[in-house]
């Protein structure tokens, strides 16, 4: 059952024209980020219960796709963070294919396991761990 709600764009101006460029073509264009492939993820607002519309990298193994809450190795998490918390029912769009899914925070050697695979599909993210003393916080995101 897809989500419903009013789309609030995000104030990040680079974030939301991918995200618009991605959905606005269906899928076919603004899907990479420096030539590695990109998903957006649509969730839930957490104080406003709008639909928020966030560009990741994409992470995926047999089907399943994990969200890294990076921000670049910033000290805070990203909003969306929040939202998966409160709502852990999202859709991911990867190309022209939007499903829903939910969401689950993973710890130890799940974690570690799936870490390596965003690593593998990303190299930034090792760079920024290192960047924060934050842990860098990874869902996966499961079919519903
Ligand atoms: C800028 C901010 O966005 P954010 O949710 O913190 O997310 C920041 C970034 O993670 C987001 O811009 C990502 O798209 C950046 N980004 C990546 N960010 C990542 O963290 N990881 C990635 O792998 C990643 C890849 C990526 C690829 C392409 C691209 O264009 C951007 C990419 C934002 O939109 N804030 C809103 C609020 C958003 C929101 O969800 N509000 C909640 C409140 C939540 C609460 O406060 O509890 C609500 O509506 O209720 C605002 O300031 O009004």
């Amino acid at each position: 059952m897809p989500l419903t709600g009013e789309y609030e764009p995000s104030t990040s101006d680079w974030a939301r024209k991918q995200v618009e460029e991605y959905e606005g073509s269906g899928g076919t264009s603004g899907t990479t980020l420096r030539g590695m492939p990109v998903i957006v993820l649509t969730s839930v607002g957490a104080k406003s219960g709008k639909l928020r519309k966030t560009a990741l990298m994409r992470v995926e193994h047999n089907g399943e796709y994990a969200v890294v809450a990076s921000l670049g190795g910033a000290p805070k998490h990203p909003v969306w963070y929040f939202n998966l918390l409160a709502q852990p029912h999202v859709e991911l769009q990867d190309g022209p294919e939007k499903r829903d899914y939910l969401a689950r925070e993973i710890t130890g050697e799940e974690k570690a396991l799936w870490w390596q695979r965003a690593v593998d599909a990303y190299p930034d993210y090792a760079d920024y761990q290192k960047k924060t003393e934050r842990e860098i916080p990874l869902f996966v995101l499961t079919a519903k």
